[in-house]
């Protein structure tokens, strides 16, 4: 029997983001070949106009999976109904510009938008942020829509994990797909802990840790770590404009993997909100390692942090805390 179809809300979907992302979804790259879709699709009124042209081109492109197409500057109706809400509206960086530059504007917008997601999307709406500081806007969703659970509330960090697949393949010339179990610890900001400590390579004798087939201790705590912390920066310098596909393909494999579960001894890298797992303090968004079973995630306990990790861990963590304090005050 043909599934019911899911309400798919996106913010910001006349943006750059936006229109990369919601051909992948209405293709079945977020929640599967087989899940029909109808896309919420929200934007400002200054982008009105074109936001019906990205409605005019996805009724064009004739998905068969998608069933139906909302596109309103009207927050009440984007959210009515939504099982899942990825949050992408907003204003990126500039070049020279950190993420947490982009605050003021961004934490006020994901204040407004915490209450008509509370009351209007459908219970146990499962909410991913993409919308710079990711993070920090995360958490004042959370703390502004006290009846949505918390466990429903993330932000993305999974391009971050998908860099530093990216740049392992690369060093180590294997294909990306033998690549996994690597971390992003922390913020998605250049203070973010990319570790590849726990992280292994399919060969034909079996998996093989990273650190062991890197063999260069340097590399991997000095131009690995600083290159994944500063691609996004890298992106913008070479495009004049932040990374658009990655961060759309990156959305899918977040929402994929957590509506559907990860692969058994595979985990990925989610902002959640902490529970105080590895000694990170309670009540931050901080990305920790996820294994996601039946549409749940769950920190991944028990890995060893040694004196390098810890140090990072706890750096990142107090910038979220910094950051939090600066959302409170420029929310005042
Ligand atoms: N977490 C990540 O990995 C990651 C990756 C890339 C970009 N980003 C962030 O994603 C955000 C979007 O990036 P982009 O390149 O698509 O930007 P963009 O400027 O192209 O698009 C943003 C869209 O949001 C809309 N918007 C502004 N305020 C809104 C509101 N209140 N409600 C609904 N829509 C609103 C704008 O009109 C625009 O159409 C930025 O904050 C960027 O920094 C995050
Ligand atoms: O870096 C940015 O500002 C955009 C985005 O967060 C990215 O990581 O590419």
């Amino acid at each position: 029997m043909a599934k019911e179809p899911v309400r798919v809300l996106v913010t910001g979907a006349a943006g750059q983001i936006g229109y990369a992302l919601v051909p992948m979804i209405a293709r079945g790259i977020m929640l599967g070949p087989d899940q029909p879709v109808i896309l919420h699709m929200l934007d400002i009124p200054p982008a009105a106009e074109a936001l019906n042209g990205v409605k005019m081109e996805l009724v064009d492109a004739a998905f068969p999976l998608l069933k139906g197409v909302v596109a309103t500057t009207d927050a009440v109706e984007a959210c009515t109904g939504v099982s899942v809400a990825v949050m992408v509206g907003g204003f990126p960086r500039k070049e020279g510009m950190e993420r947490k530059d982009v605050m003021s504007k961004n934490v006020s917008i994901y204040k407004a938008q915490a209450s008509a997601l509370e009351k209007y999307a459908a219970p146990n709406c499962k909410v991913l942020v993409v919308a710079n500081p990711a993070n920090t806007n995360a958490l004042i969703l959370k703390e502004f829509a006290p009846s949505i659970p918390e466990k429903n509330i993330t932000c993305l960090t999974r391009l971050d994990h998908n860099r530093a697949l990216g740049q392992i393949s690369e060093r180590l010339n294997v294909q990306v797909s033998d690549v996994k179990n690597v971390i992003i610890w922390g913020n998605h900001s250049s203070t973010q802990y990319p570790d590849v400590t726990h992280a292994t390579i399919k060969t034909p004798e079996g998996e093989k840790p990273v650190p062991a087939l890197v063999n260069d201790d340097a590399w991997l705590k000095g131009e690995f770590i600083t290159t994944v912390q500063q691609r996004g920066a890298a992106i913008i310098k070479a495009r004049k404009l932040s990374s658009a596909l990655s961060a759309a393909s990156s959305a899918c494999d977040h929402i994929r993997d957590w509506v559907l579960g990860t692969p058994e001894g595979t985990w990925v890298s989610m902002g959640v909100y902490s529970d105080g797992s590895y000694n990170v303090p309670a009540g931050l968004i901080y990305s920790f390692p996820v294994t996601c079973s039946g549409g749940e995630w769950k920190i991944v306990q028990g890995l060893s942090i040694d004196e390098f990790s810890r140090g990072k861990l706890d750096a990142t963590a107090a910038e979220l805390a910094e950051e939090k304090a600066l959302a409170y005050s420029c929310l005042s």
